[in-house]
């Protein structure tokens, strides 16, 4: 086998700072008004390059090899069909994110594995085409490609970058999955909020639409915003089910999160206004 073996590629996270639905489109989608945020806390994968267009998928987590139609294999599939080449890999995935908690650990899963492979088959797509391609895989994609923390609008693609301050933040896993589709099909789910411009969006008080549907349906995620509340100004991110709270100082974070009730888990991450896929990109 013809083999290239390359260093590992990070699959950061991201927090959305707030999230307001503006509207239902007529193909099911919503139109958001987003900000997102990178923070240093990722998944790593590493590709090995084949000569046969064939692909196998290692991780150490079985559910996601598990699932024939998981994000990373469509991705790949994707950028091989677009590209028509004929070389596949052997992909691995340590995998570290909470899945199903809207801090996007699949759709950024899927921006790596192109941004990756891209460079590593040498098939010279820009992001733009790269954006494109994921974007029909997952709407959360293209922002882990351009890889700046960026205001979004339609249903995430339309980007523009900003720079929020790189706060600190404690970050809360509820032990359970919330479904976005299923938020998104949800009758009482807030969907009509007026857009505003980015300037009074980034100067109003940051808050989630989905936040309070997703709190009234799932109590774990209702208790894990209630006890951050007590330390920091603190919002879910996405469709949830994670919680976050935001402060200025690593320390204090810390602190908050060595009192944890023994019944929640989560972790402590600095935000990140360049991505680290960027950065990893940066040094080929
Ligand atoms: C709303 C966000 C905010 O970041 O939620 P999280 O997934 O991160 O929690 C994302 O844009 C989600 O992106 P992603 O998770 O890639 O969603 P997709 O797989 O494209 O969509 C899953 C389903 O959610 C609904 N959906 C998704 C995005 C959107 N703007 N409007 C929708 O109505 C659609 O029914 C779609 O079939
Ligand atoms: N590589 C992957 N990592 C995580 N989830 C994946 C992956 N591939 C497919 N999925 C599916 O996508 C769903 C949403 O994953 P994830 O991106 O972690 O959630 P969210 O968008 O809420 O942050 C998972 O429940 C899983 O079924």
């Amino acid at each position: 086998m013809n083999a290239t073996i390359s260093l590992s590629w990070p699959a950061p996270a991201k927090l959305n700072l707030f999230l307001h639905i503006n509207g239902r489109r007529d193909d099911g989608y919503h139109e958001l008004q987003t900000l997102f945020q990178f923070i240093e806390y990722c998944d790593y994968l590493d590709f090995k390059v084949t000569s046969s267009p064939h692909f196998k998928l290692h991780s150490n987590i079985n559910k996601v090899v598990a699932q024939s139609d998981n994000l990373i294999l469509k991705a790949a599939k994707s950028l091989q069909a677009h590209t028509q080449c004929h070389k596949g890999a052997e992909i691995y995935l340590d995998k570290r994110l909470p899945m199903g908690g809207g801090i996007g650990g699949g759709s950024s899963d899927a921006a790596t594995t192109l941004v990756a492979l891209n460079a590593l088959w040498d098939t010279q797509l820009n992001r733009e085409e790269l954006s494109e391609i994921g974007l029909v895989i997952g709407a959360d994609i293209p922002i882990f490609i351009n890889g700046l923390s960026s205001f979004a609008e339609g249903v995430g693609e339309k980007l523009i970058p900003v720079t929020p301050i790189e706060k600190w933040y404690l970050i809360i896993t509820p032990n359970v999955h919330v479904s976005t589709f299923d938020i998104f099909q949800d009758p009482n789910l807030p969907r009509n909020t007026p857009k505003l411009s980015l300037e009074s969006l980034m100067s109003n008080i940051w808050q989630n639409d989905c936040q309070k549907l997703v709190a009234d349906r799932y109590p774990q995620v209702a208790n894990a915003l209630a006890w951050l509340l007590e330390y920091a100004p603190s919002r879910m991110t996405g469709t949830g089910a994670c919680v976050f709270g935001e402060f200025e100082q690593h320390q204090q974070a810390l602190s908050a999160l060595a009192k944890l009730p023994a019944d929640m888990s989560g972790f402590v991450a600095q935000g990140k206004n360049i991505s680290p896929l960027e950065l990893r990109l940066n040094q080929l």
